[in-house]
């Protein structure tokens, strides 16, 4: 049986890896803590992590983007969309006025995750002005936390599935400050994944520029320019080895199997710059219909 590992129970991330291995035998091996969910893949006890790496709102997952490049080395081996769509949670009979309505000014704090509460920001402004924002590992470790803690006037922003798994009552949803909010996930480990085909492809590179070369990334980018190759995404993210130093993440939708793509690589490499590849992999998009 395919064994994944991800953040907790009614996270985005799992309500996520249950549509990406919908119909499949998996085990989900639960972790508090992201460092977890790679080390867990890493040291070969699942087979995969679901990294969430990217959101509508609040752009790149930087954590989690740092800690597939500089701590651990798995493949890419699939990504797709899926929407994140979060929720104010508390509990009913300590949150509520006499008429069982909410009342806002008895929430004194918000728990989330930093990247669901950054998608919140405008609905917490108009909302809850008073309450103070406290950071957690997850989404469900936020509704947890709320769980435990009776009578303290706290309350999480998280899934539906989680209130329901923590016996909460969900006060407010979808509280979002835009509709159209999806988060990109990435299947990562040793284990290719062909559970699943997609039309679309894509491989995601790491470029790491040489020193003292002006034009560098133009030259890069050229590369893939002038074979009419597709990118969408580049990113530059710190090397952490010296100030001012960075390398580039650069998607591209082709597959490696591409002539095309493993020329434009050739090329890149031969003016001097080292390209690691992260993987080359389906990519999947939410459809309801499934
Ligand atoms: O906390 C969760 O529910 C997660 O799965 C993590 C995470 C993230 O790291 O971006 C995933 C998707 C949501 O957009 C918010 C948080």
């Amino acid at each position: 049986m395919i064994k994944v590992a991800l953040l907790p129970a009614g996270s985005v991330s799992d309500e996520a890896a249950r549509y990406l291995f919908a119909g499949q035998e998996a085990q989900y091996v639960y972790h508090k803590l992201i460092a977890d969910v790679f080390v867990s893949t890493d040291n070969g006890t699942t087979d995969y992590s679901i990294i969430p790496i990217e959101n509508t709102i609040e752009g790149s997952v930087t954590l989690h983007s740092d800690w597939l490049v500089h701590e651990v080395d798995l493949p890419i081996q699939a990504e797709w969309v899926y929407p994140s769509i979060q929720n104010l949670i508390g509990h009913q009979s300590e949150l509520t006025s006499g008429q069982g309505e909410l009342d806002y000014s008895r929430i004194v704090k918000v728990l989330s995750h930093p990247v669901a509460m950054a998608q919140c920001q405008q609905y917490l402004k108009e909302n809850l002005p008073h309450a103070d924002q406290e950071h957690v590992s997850s989404t469900a470790e936020a509704v947890r936390i709320v769980r435990d803690n009776p009578g303290l006037g706290w309350a999480a922003i998280g899934t539906t599935i989680a209130a329901g798994n923590n016996g909460l009552q969900v006060f407010d949803r979808g509280v979002t400050d835009h509709d159209n909010n999806f988060t990109r996930f990435l299947l990562v480990g040793d284990r290719p994944f062909t559970e699943r085909t997609s039309d679309a492809h894509k491989t995601s590179i790491l470029v790491t520029l040489p020193e003292d070369f002006p034009g560098a990334l133009h030259q890069v980018l050229s590369a893939f320019a002038w074979r009419k190759i597709n990118l969408s995404r580049i990113e530059s993210r710190p090397t952490k080895k010296k100030l001012g130093t960075y390398y580039f993440f650069i998607d591209i939708n082709l597959s490696m199997e591409s002539v095309l793509l493993t020329a434009a690589i050739a090329e890149i490499e031969a003016l001097g710059c080292q390209v690691r590849i992260l993987g080359s992999y389906p990519s999947f998009t939410f459809t309801t219909a499934e």
